[in-house]
């Protein structure tokens, strides 16, 4: 069995509990924090920012930080964040002009790094600089809030992008980020996904244990 992560979005939980609600979730088996940056700009809304980041490392958070940069530019945004903690990295190459130049930039200040796919976008701009990636993300959602429904175009979109990193022979996470429950992780999973960002399915339930066993007993079927 591959190794999946599941990466609960704190842009479901509650803001005025965050820690909290971060322990909370970790505690109930989650892996990662996936941590969605919005500029009011390159999407229109607006959540937070590194040092809310560093908070949680101060409040005592070491699970692995993903964080999701929805930012345009994204230099200044990627110093920031791994002077916070970030664990991974991950931008979208439009919201920088030198996208080989922000990977290296990531990796220079010691995270790993990823390339955010719109679910318009083709995966062309990950070709040429699959040696500095870490991950591949691929939205199932058009990127801006929490809660939307999984785009099922998404699922060939993952097959190509499973066919890409196998061929390469290169150790790369292909993450989904939109619309993932416990009814389609399996098949998001069959599609090539290995890592799975989930923001509503999760933070809306009372019991988040309950949800995150549910998923991983669908990946265990896989
Ligand atoms: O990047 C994002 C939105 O831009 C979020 O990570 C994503 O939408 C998660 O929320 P949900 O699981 O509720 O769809
Ligand atoms: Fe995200």
């Amino acid at each position: 069995m591959p190794d999946y992560k599941i990466a609960p979005s704190i842009l479901s939980a509650d803001f005025a509990r965050l820690g909290e609600e971060v322990d909370n979730v970790l505690a109930a088996g989650a892996d990662w924090v996936h941590f969605d940056v919005m500029d009011n700009h390159y999407v229109p809304n607006l959540t937070i920012g590194p040092m809310v980041c560093k908070a949680l490392r101060n409040h005592g958070v070491e699970a692995p930080i993903d964080v999701h940069l929805m930012v345009d530019p994204v230099d200044d945004m990627i110093r920031m964040f791994a002077d916070a903690g970030a664990s991974y990295i991950t931008f979208h190459p439009e919201a920088s002009r030198h996208v080989d130049r922000s990977l290296q930039l990531i990796h220079s200040l010691g995270c790993k790094a990823g390339l955010v796919f719109n679910p318009a976008s083709s995966l062309d701009a990950a070709k040429y600089v699959l040696d500095k990636l870490d991950m591949i993300l691929l939205m199932s959602v058009n990127p801006g809030f929490g809660g939307q429904k999984f785009i099922p175009a998404t699922l060939d979109k993952l097959k190509e992008a499973r066919k890409l990193i196998d061929d390469s022979g290169l150790d790369i996470r292909l993450e989904i980020d939109g619309g993932v429950t416990r009814d389609n992780i399996r098949e998001i999973a069959q599609a090539g996904a290995d890592s799975f960002v989930a923001g509503s399915a999760i933070f809306n339930q009372d019991d988040y244990a309950e949800v995150i066993n549910a998923m991983r007993a669908e990946l265990a079927q896989v």
